[in-house]
C-alpha cells in the first residue's frame, strides 16, 4: 500500500523535521534529488547532459528554493542554467545566491519566452504545496513557450495539491519530483504529474490520509485455488442483472465473476437462457428467489428502476450477505432509500456509482474534492462507495480512502461497469475485506483496459476478455 498525506499534514511534518535539521539541510537535500532527475532527463531526451540548456521558472517561495538550488547543481555538470524570477523582489534567497555563485544567469520576466523556447529542460518551480488556485497570469503567459520537456518540482504548478483538481492554467509535467511523501494530487492528477518520483529527505510520516494499491497488494488479495478447494470454497457470487430485453449487462458482469475467479457463479434473472449460453459454466434461474446459497449478491446492471427491480435489491439485501449494489440498484437506492430497511444490519454494501449516480444519491455532483465526496458518501449510506471517474476513489464509512490512478482513459465504454461489478462481486464472495475487495477490482479492471487497448479503442467484451491476463501480470512474480 503506498499512502498519501494531505499538505496539511505534510507541511506539520515538515516543520518537526526542519526544527532538528540545520538550516535549508532539508530544501539542498530536495534539490539534490530534483537535480539528478533533470539531468536524467537531459541525458534522455537529448542524449547528453553537459552543455545542454535548462530554464527554471521560479516562484515565490520554497519550491522555487528547490528549482535554484537544483540549478545549482546542475551547474557542476556544465548545465546551461537560466532562472526566470516570477518574483525578484520575494525570490528563495539562499537559492538565488547559490545559483549566482554557480553562474547561473538570471533573467528577466520580460525576455523569459525566448529561455523557455530555447531550453533542453524547463523546470517548473512556481509553486509548490502552497499553491491556491490556478496559475497567476503572468506565470501562465510563460508556458505558452515551452517546446521542451517539463520537469515539476513537489508537483505540477496550478494543480490543486489536495485534489488534483485542475480549473484554469495549469502545468503539465513529463515527470513530476516529489519530497518526503505523496501528495493526493500524486494519484489523482496523473494526466498533469506525469511520471512520479519520491525523493526521501527523511520525513516520517503515519496514518496516511489516502491510500494506493500496490500490485503485491492486489496480487495478495486475488483468491487463488488451492488443493483442498471446491467451487463452493473459493465463495459463490449471484449476479442479479440484466432483463430479457437487454440481457449484455447480465452476460458482462456475470462474464466478468466467472473470469475473476474459480468459484461458482448463479445468475438470477429474465436474460438466464443468454447467459447460458454465453457462460455454460454459470447456474442460471429465472428469479433471485430460487437461485440458491451465494457469499455475495451483485445487483443492478440492467433490471431496471421499477418495482421489480426494487423488489430483487430488496430481496438481495436482506440475504445477509455482502452485496455490490451497481447502476439501476444505485437509482433505486436513491429514490427509495428505503429499501435500504431490507438490508441485514452489518452486511457488507459496495456502492459503485459514476458522478451522475453518486449526483442522485447525495443530491449534488461529487464537486472537485472527489475524496472528501466519496466519503460522505460512504458514511450517510454506511457502505463502501467505489467512485467511478479518471480516477476512481473507494471510500469506507469508517474513513479509510483508496485511490486508483488510471492506465489512460479506455475503460470509458458502455458496459464497462458491468465488467466492473462482476470483478467486485467475486472478490466480495471470497470473504475479502469489501473496501479491499472494491479496490483490488478495480485495479485489476483498469489494468484490463489498458491491456485490452494496447493504444486502439477497445469494449467492455474486450476488457472482459483481458481480465485474466490482467490477474496474470499483477500475479506474476517476475514483472
Ligand atoms: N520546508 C522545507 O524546507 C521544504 C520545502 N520544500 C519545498 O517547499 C515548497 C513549499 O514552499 P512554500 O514556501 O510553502 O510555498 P510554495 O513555494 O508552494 O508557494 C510559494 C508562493 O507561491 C504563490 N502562489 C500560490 N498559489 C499560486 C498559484 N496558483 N500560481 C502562482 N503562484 C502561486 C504564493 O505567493 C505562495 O506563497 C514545497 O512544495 C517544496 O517544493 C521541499 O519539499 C524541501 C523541504
Ligand atoms: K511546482
Amino acid at each position: 500500500m503506498q499512502g498519501i498525506w494531505t499538505t496539511e499534514r505534510i507541511r506539520a511534518a515538515e516543520d518537526r523535521l526542519l526544527a532538528v535539521t540545520p538550516d535549508g539541510e532539508l530544501m539542498r537535500r530536495a534539490a539534490f534529488g530534483l537535480a539528478v532527475h533533470a539531468a536524467e532527463m537531459l541525458a534522455e531526451h537529448t542524449g547528453s547532459v553537459s552543455g545542454r540548456r535548462v530554464t527554471l521558472l521560479v516562484g515565490s517561495g520554497n519550491n522555487g528554493g528547490d528549482a535554484l538550488w537544483a540549478g545549482a547543481f546542475l551547474r557542476r555538470r556544465n548545465v546551461a542554467v537560466s532562472a526566470i524570477l516570477l518574483k525578484p523582489e520575494r525570490a528563495h534567497g539562499p537559492g538565488l545566491a547559490a545559483l549566482k555563485r554557480s553562474g547561473g544567469k538570471i533573467v528577466s520576466l520580460e525576455d523569459g519566452p525566448q529561455w523557455i523556447s530555447r531550453a533542453d529542460l524547463v523546470v517548473d518551480g512556481i509553486v509548490g504545496i502552497s499553491a491556491r488556485g490556478s496559475l497567476r497570469p503572468d506565470a501562465a503567459a510563460l508556458l505558452g513557450h515551452v517546446g521542451s520537456p517539463v520537469l515539476a518540482v513537489d508537483l505540477p504548478s496550478g494543480v490543486d495539491p489536495d485534489t488534483g483538481a485542475v480549473d484554469g492554467p495549469a502545468v503539465v509535467a513529463d515527470r513530476t519530483v516529489t519530497f518526503g511523501a505523496l501528495k493526493p494530487v500524486h494519484a489523482l492528477a496523473p494526466a498533469s504529474c506525469g511520471e512520479v518520483f519520491l525523493v526521501d529527505i527523511g520525513l516520517r510520516l503515519t496514518d496516511p490520509d489516502l491510500q494506493r494499491l500496490d500490485t503485491a497488494d492486489v496480487a495478495a488479495a486475488w483468491p487463488v485455488p488451492g488443493p483442498d478447494d471446491d467451487k463452493y470454497s473459493q465463495g459463490v457470487v449471484g449476479i442479479a442483472a440484466g432483463s430479457a430485453t437487454y440481457p449484455g449487462a447480465a452476460v458482462l458482469a456475470a462474464g466478468a465473476a466467472v473470469r475473476a475467479t474459480s468459484g461458482l457463479v448463479r445468475y438470477a434473472g429474465h436474460a438466464a437462457d443468454v447467459v447460458r449460453g454465453q457462460w455454460p459454466e454459470i447456474i442460471a434461474t429465472g428469479s433471485v428467489t430460487d437461485a440458491g446459497r451465494v457469499q455475495a449478491w451483485v445487483v443492478g446492471p440492467g433490471i431496471g428502476t421499477g418495482n421489480e427491480g426494487r423488489d430483487v435489491l430488496r430481496f438481495v439485501l436482506g440475504r445477509g450477505v455482502p452485496v455490490c449494489a451497481d447502476a439501476d440498484a444505485t437509482t433505486i437506492i436513491a429514490r427509495s432509500p428505503d429499501v435500504l430497511d431490507a438490508r441485514d444490519p452489518g452486511t457488507p454494501l459496495v456502492l459503485t456509482p459514476h458522478a451522475g449516480e453518486f449526483e442522485r444519491l447525495m443530491g449534488a455532483p461529487p464537486g472537485a474534492d472527489r475524496v472528501a465526496a466519496a466519503r460522505s458518501a460512504a458514511r450517510k449510506y454506511d457502505a463502501v462507495v467505489l467512485l467511478k471517474g479518471h480516477c476512481t476513489v473507494i471510500a469506507a464509512p469508517d474513513g479509510r480512502a483508496l485511490v486508483n490512478t488510471p492506465r489512460g482513459s479506455w475503460l470509458a465504454t458502455a458496459g464497462s461497469g458491468d465488467v466492473l461489478s462482476g470483478l467486485v462481486g467475486a472478490l466480495l464472495a471470497s470473504g475479502l475485506d469489501p473496501w479491499l475487495a472494491a479496490g483490488a477490482a478495480t485495479h485489476v479492471h483498469s489494468l484490463a483496459g489498458s491491456l485490452a487497448a494496447d493504444g486502439a479503442p477497445t469494449s467492455a467484451s474486450g476488457i472482459l476478455a483481458a481480465v485474466p491476463d490482467a490477474i496474470r501480470s499483477v500475479r506474476s512474480l517476475t514483472s
